[in-house]
């Protein structure tokens, strides 16, 4: 990809004046040939604020990054900053500049130069310019670097560089397209932080294009979720994860089992459902999900809201504007026994404990049935959903252990514990994986 020249800082400093960096993109769709990359996604983005695009490859994030910085043109649809239609404002002319993978750095320019690169084009006086680039220098602490050249730094320090031209321009609207899949784990980590504190003191509005979650939930305020060419979720973080809209969102943020089910019966202690487990009770009531109209998991695709979650739900949505994004409606009609659904378990949620050999082998006799029964400890909360198999393997993460429990029939569940409380247990015990009804999210297949 070639990186077009940064917006000129005249450019920038002219379109800055009255606006605050709100963008508004209303039912924006390309099409490429026959194909559809983004498809009729509307999406306020509030004056700084921090909104990652994330999704898997392929789901349109860059393509929709690119018609907001001008370098596409939208099939349809329409783009607006601070109110005003930017849709047919050409790229060099909108108050927003954008951080690129490749750091495209001039290598015969020192970094000083580089940084400098846009100012100089639109004539700003040199005293302007040298006091600029010492701030945006100071901004990604590179001023002790100015003289160097780009071949002379690290790859982080590369990007703070990128960075660091981008910002010289004082843009209204930053855009970064993975600006740190190129850095080692342990930089990127120390970049995402070093980012969110600059957004954070310059106010700017940052929309950051990832498909690495973990990424998108340390920096964002809020992320919206792509697949597709859609957008399945728009929320924070913790929304996002412990409320997921539908089985899409489910499965790409955090760690899931699905365990496919059907509804057996639905009464005041929860969804009972049949799963070639067993038995589960699931204290959750579904939500039939309003869209998306591409991706998720089949023409009805639903999500689930536990129901300590309901209220804090609904009220999110009742205050959501126009156009944030697509949530999920909830919908409290019961769902009718037969009703194919996935059973979704966050391995944080699951327990695992030593079980006696001999109930490993009872639960193979009858294929590890799961089992809600009143009794033992299971009498002291009922509701405990109890499946009995073998430990597969056991992942040692710092500050956690895993668990892979194989159950009799071959199903494995993954569970996760904090370290200090993980069951001490090798591959080969038996074990039982205990979660509470309210662990299960239930989505319609
Ligand atoms: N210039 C183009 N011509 C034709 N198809 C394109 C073009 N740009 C993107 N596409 C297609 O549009 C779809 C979305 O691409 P896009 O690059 O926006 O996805 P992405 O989510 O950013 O993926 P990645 O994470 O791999 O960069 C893909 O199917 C891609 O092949």
């Amino acid at each position: 990809m070639t990186t077009p020249p940064p917006a000129t800082a005249d450019e920038v400093a002219g379109a800055r004046a009255d606006a605050a960096g709100s963008l508004r993109l209303d039912r924006v769709t390309k099409r490429f040939g026959g194909a559809t990359a983004v498809d009729a996604i509307s999406l306020d983005i509030r004056a700084g604020e921090f909104l990652s695009l994330l999704g898997p490859s392929g789901c349109g994030k860059t393509t929709l990054l690119r018609m907001i910085a001008g370098f596409e043109q939208p099939s349809e649809g329409a783009i607006l900053l601070d109110g005003t239609d930017i849709t047919d404002t050409p790229a060099h002319r909108r108050p927003i500049n954008t951080v690129f993978q490749s750091y495209a750095l001039f290598p015969h320019m020192n970094v000083a130069s580089n940084v400098a690169y846009g100012l100089k084009q639109s004539r700003v006086p040199r005293r302007e310019i040298n006091n600029r680039v010492r701030e945006a220098l100071e901004m990604v602490r590179m001023l002790d670097f100015a003289e160097r050249k780009p071949v002379m730094l690290s790859g982080g320090q590369q990007q703070r560089i990128a960075l660091a031209r981008a910002l010289v321009n004082r843009p209204q609207v930053l855009l970064l397209d993975e600006p740190m899949s190129a850095l080692d784990r342990k930089l990127r980590e120390e970049m995402q932080i070093e980012l969110k504190l600059l957004q954070r003191r310059l106010g700017t509005t940052f929309v950051f294009v990832t498909h690495d979650q973990e990424e998108a939930l340390t920096l964002s305020d809020r992320i919206a979720v792509m697949n597709g060419g859609t957008i399945q979720q728009i929320g924070g973080a913790e929304e996002i994860y412990a409320r997921p809209a539908n089985e899409f969102v489910a499965g790409f943020i955090g760690k899931q089992n699905f365990v496919p089910a059907t509804v057996a019966a639905q009464d005041a202690s929860g969804l009972h459902l049949d799963s070639a487990l067993g038995p589960l009770l699931a204290a959750a009531r579904h939500a039939q999900d309003a869209g998306p109209r591409q991706g998720g998991t089949g023409p009805h695709p639903a999500s689930a809201v536990p129901y300590a979650d309901r209220s804090r739900h609904q009220d999110a949505q009742a205050h959501t504007p126009h156009a944030e994004g697509h949530q999920p409606q909830t919908q409290t009609s019961p769902l009718a026994p037969g009703t194919r659904v996935k059973a979704a378990i966050r391995p944080e949620d699951i327990n695992v404990v030593a079980a006696a050999p001999s109930s490993h082998d009872a639960a193979a006799a009858t294929l590890g049935r799961a089992q809600t029964r009143s009794d033992g400890d299971v009498a002291r909360s009922p509701g405990t959903n109890r499946l009995i198999g073998r430990v597969g393997a056991v992942f040692f993460l710092g500050d956690a252990v895993s668990h892979a429990v194989i159950l009799p029939d071959g199903t494995e569940i993954i569970a996760r514990s904090p370290r200090a409380r993980a069951a001490q247990l090798s591959t080969g015990d038996a074990a039982e994986c205990r979660f509470p009804a309210e662990a299960i999210q239930v989505f319609v297949s």
